[in-house]
Order: structure tokens, then C-alpha cells, then sequence
């Protein structure tokens, strides 16, 4: 039986992140920091000796760059793609395209923290982490999880929520956990799976 390989990988920056823009659904592309993020995420991972079977990866086109990108890195560029809706950013809502520290002005540090690291409290006409979760934990249960029990390598690039989500259900970390994790962009992490699904080890490569 071959190892059972789980790599997550936020994107690269992207233009909103540098311009400090609450993004959720909207679409910019990455910056140039951003395609050399991803670039050095492939290089990292091909220093590890990965081989991918399969890559998942959202409809937003940041992710799709970075994962194109770590895919031309590895020279891994022909394995099967697959792109999903549930991999999407978590929907700021009314949030979308506002500047963070304008926000913070405006409705103060602790709310706009609470909008952006809480687990069950949504912004205005959004998405909390859990109403993200609903939707990835099935995607990654039904559809990612028996790739990667089939003993088939699997990578992730996707956002940083839609990810501290499964982050969440993998390290099986509590709400006032979750609040403090942050996925930086182009770092990947590596995940060993037991058969039973639990973490047999984890290996973050932005340490
Ligand atoms: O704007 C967003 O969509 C996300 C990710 O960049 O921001 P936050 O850091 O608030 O989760």
C-alpha cells in the first residue's frame, strides 16, 4: 500500500491581498509575488520528491494559477484537474472588495476580527466558517478523502479559508483554535493519513 499523501496549498498573493481588500468570491489574479509564492511552492514540493496523482482546486482563477504554477514547477502538468465550487474562498458578502483597516475603522478591531477569524459568526451577508465548512467538508469527504485512501498523492491549492475549514476537521481543532490559525500564501502542508483518516503526521514547509 503506498503512502496516503494530502498536501493543502493556500494560493500566492493575489492583487486584493496586496491591495488589503476583503476578496471572499471575487476574482483577481496573483501578483508577481504571488507567481513567485506559487513557484517556490512547487520547487518546495518537488525538493520532497513529490509525484502527484490528482489536484483539486477551486473555480476562483488565484487558485487556479497557483496550482498551474506549482503543477509547471514539478513538471507534473498532465495529471487530472479537477475544479470546484466547494473549494471556493469563504463569501465575505457585503464585505467584498471593502479595505480591511477602512473596516476596522469603522466597525472596530475586535468585530472585524470576529467577522474574519470566528468560527460561527458570518459578515454582513456572508459566510461564517462554518457555513464554509458545510460545503467543503462534504466536497472533501466525497470526493478528495478517497483519492487520497486509495493511496493516490493528492494536492489542494486552494484559499485560505475554504482551508483553515478542512485544517480544522484534520487537526481536529476547536473554534478558539481555528481563531488563531492563519495559512500563509504558497506555503504548502503536508498531511500522512491513517487508514482510518486521522493524522498520522503533518509537515507545514512555511516553518
Ligand atoms: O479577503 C479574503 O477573502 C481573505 C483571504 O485573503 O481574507 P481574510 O484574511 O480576512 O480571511
Amino acid at each position: 500500500m503506498s503512502e496516503r499523501l494530502l498536501v493543502l496549498v493556500r494560493h500566492g498573493q493575489s492583487e486584493w491581498n496586496l491591495k488589503n481588500l476583503f476578496t471572499g468570491w471575487k476574482d483577481p489574479d496573483l501578483t508577481d509575488l504571488g507567481v513567485t509564492e506559487a513557484k517556490n511552492a512547487g520547487r518546495k514540493l518537488k525538493g520532497q520528491g513529490f509525484v502527484f496523482d490528482v489536484a483539486f482546486t477551486s473555480t476562483l482563477i488565484r487558485a487556479e494559477h497557483t496550482l498551474d504554477l506549482v503543477l509547471k514547477e514539478l513538471g507534473q502538468t498532465g495529471i487530472p484537474i479537477r475544479k470546484d465550487q466547494a473549494l471556493n474562498e469563504r463569501d465575505y458578502g457585503d464585505l467584498s472588495g471593502l479595505n480591511k483597516d477602512e473596516a476596522r475603522k469603522k466597525w472596530g478591531d475586535e468585530q472585524v476580527l470576529i467577522w474574519r477569524r470566528s468560527y460561527d459568526v458570518p459578515p454582513p451577508g456572508g459566510e461564517s466558517l462554518k457555513d464554509t465548512l458545510a460545503r467543503t467538508l462534504p466536497y472533501f469527504v466525497q470526493e478528495i478523502l478517497p483519492c487520497v485512501l486509495r493511496g493516490e498523492c493528492t494536492l489542494v491549492a486552494a484559499h485560505g479559508n475554504s482551508l483553515r475549514a478542512l485544517v480544522m476537521v484534520l487537526e481536529k481543532l476547536s473554534p478558539e483554535q481555528i481563531l488563531a490559525r492563519e495559512l500563509a500564501t504558497g506555503a504548502p502542508v503536508i498531511y500522512r493519513l491513517n487508514a482510518d483518516a486521522t493524522v498520522a503526521s503533518k509537515l507545514d514547509l512555511a516553518a
